[in-house]
């Protein structure tokens, strides 16, 4: 009837990024990829040497720990998250890298790892990966 109140409205669904459990699972995938990148780097006929090394051989850890903030608050916000990426856009980040479509998919072979290496499973994973993949036009080949 009229006089009814008015339903409560439906709750907000939850979002990748607290799915992911927040700024900490955030972290927990980002570290486990760059270690997943440093491992890679150092195998025979490493994929991911060529563009990361110039960083990993630098000597300069705050530079390693920029990067890892930036992918935590880029993800943060591409998840729904209150982080907000302060970085380079992806083309910037990457001019002159020349990344190859091979490079990319290894650079995804180290990202899928390390959520499964942290327990991320679907729908989050596909998710989050579907996030990463978008962003192939805008990495490879600048
Ligand atoms: C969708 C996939 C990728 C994302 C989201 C991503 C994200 C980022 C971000 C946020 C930065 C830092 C930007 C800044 O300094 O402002 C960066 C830099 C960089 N990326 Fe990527 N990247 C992706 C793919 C790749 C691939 C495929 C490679 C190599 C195979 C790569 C190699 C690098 C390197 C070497 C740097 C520079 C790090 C430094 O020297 O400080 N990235 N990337």
């Amino acid at each position: 009837k009229s006089s009814d109140p008015a339903p409560a409205p439906a709750p907000a669904p939850a979002t990748l990024y607290s799915r992911l459990g927040n700024v900490d699972g955030v972290s927990k995938v980002v570290d486990s990829f760059l270690a997943n990148v440093i491992a890679e780097s150092q195998t025979s006929n490493s994929s991911l040497k060529r563009t990361f090394n110039p960083l990993l051989t630098s000597g300069n850890a705050q530079r390693v720990t920029l990067l890892r903030d930036n992918l935590i608050d880029q993800i943060g916000q591409a998840t729904g998250g209150p982080l907000v990426y302060k970085g380079l856009t992806m083309t910037a980040a990457h001019k002159g890298m020349a990344i190859t479509t091979q490079e990319f998919g290894v650079f995804g072979v180290a990202f899928t790892k390390a959520l499964t290496d942290n327990g991320v499973k679907d729908p989050e994973k596909t998710e989050l990966l579907t996030i990463i993949t978008s962003l192939q036009s805008q990495v490879v080949g600048q």
